[in-house]
């Protein structure tokens, strides 16, 4: 780690599967039980706004049941003790990485304890059901939804993402599939600008052959030994 100075950290589902959240690919997992194409796309939710609000009502509610976990109270450490730059992007849209005392993650792809307002594109800090959400409060329109990046939706925040990637030593990937982009592009690209890749995941993942190094194992297990 002696030339180790910029690090980029990718988080996925698995990072908080221990915790009791459902990833979604595993066997069990949401992509099972939904449809993405019903639940995830802007054209669903025009389609039918009461069955996405509903899908993401359930998981916001489901926050309150679980816990962080030990790799997420792990990388609150590594950020709190690294003397030089990390950003921690994270492809997730719940809480646990802030729970876990990280002060700054990236939410790629939004957050449930937000709402965005469909008309004006004001935000708002959203913790209960938003199927019988009221109208936004900057601008009045009933247009209140899920602050997440749906399929066929530009990712939050990518100019800051590539910036860091450009300028990493260092990129670790934790509990992703990498099957969805830009996001499993990514290690490409550190690859690209000179950085070590290393992947933590349960098992080999669609893009494992892109890393340096891939350790397979819980992120509850995995991560802690590498922080350590
Ligand atoms: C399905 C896929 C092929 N489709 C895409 O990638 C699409 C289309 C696309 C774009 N570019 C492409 C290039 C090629 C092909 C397709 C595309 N991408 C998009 O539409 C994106 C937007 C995608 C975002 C969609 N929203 C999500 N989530 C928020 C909502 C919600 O949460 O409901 S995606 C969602 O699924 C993704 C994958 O999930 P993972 O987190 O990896 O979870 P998964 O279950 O798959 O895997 C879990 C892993 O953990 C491991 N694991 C399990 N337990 C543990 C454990 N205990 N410990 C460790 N590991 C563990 C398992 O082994 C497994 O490997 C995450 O990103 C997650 O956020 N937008 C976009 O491209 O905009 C334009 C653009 C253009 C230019 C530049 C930029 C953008």
């Amino acid at each position: 780690m002696a030339d180790i100075r910029n690090i980029v950290i990718l988080t996925g589902a698995g990072i908080s599967a221990e915790s009791g959240i459902d990833t979604f690919r595993d066997a069990g997992g949401l992509w099972e039980k939904h449809r993405i194409e019903d639940v995830a796309t802007p054209e669903a939710f025009a389609r039918n706004p009461a069955l996405v609000q509903g899908f993401y009502d359930a998981r916001r509610a489901a926050l309150a049941t679980v816990e962080p976990n030990a790799a997420h109270r792990s990388l609150a450490r590594l950020e709190a003790e690294w003397p030089h730059e990390l950003l921690l992007v994270t492809q997730n849209v719940d809480d646990l990485h802030e729970r876990g005392g990280v002060q700054d993650v990236l939410h790629m792809h939004g957050e449930l304890l937000s709402a965005l307002c469909g008309a004006c594109g004001a935000r708002s800090r959203w913790d209960g059901p938003l199927s019988d959400a009221p109208a936004c409060l900057a601008c009045g329109a009933p247009a209140l939804r899920p602050d997440v990046v749906w399929f066929g939706e530009m990712p939050y925040q990518m100019r800051r993402i590539y910036d860091a990637l450009a300028r990493a030593d260092l990129f670790v990937s934790i509990g992703t599939s990498g099957a969805v982009y830009p996001a499993a592009g990514f290690v490409q690209e550190a690859a690209a600008s000179g950085a070590r890749t290393l992947e933590l995941n349960l098992e080999r993942s669609e893009g494992s052959h892109w890393f340096d190094e891939s350790r397979q194992g819980r992120a509850g297990e995995l991560v802690p030994a590498w922080v350590d």
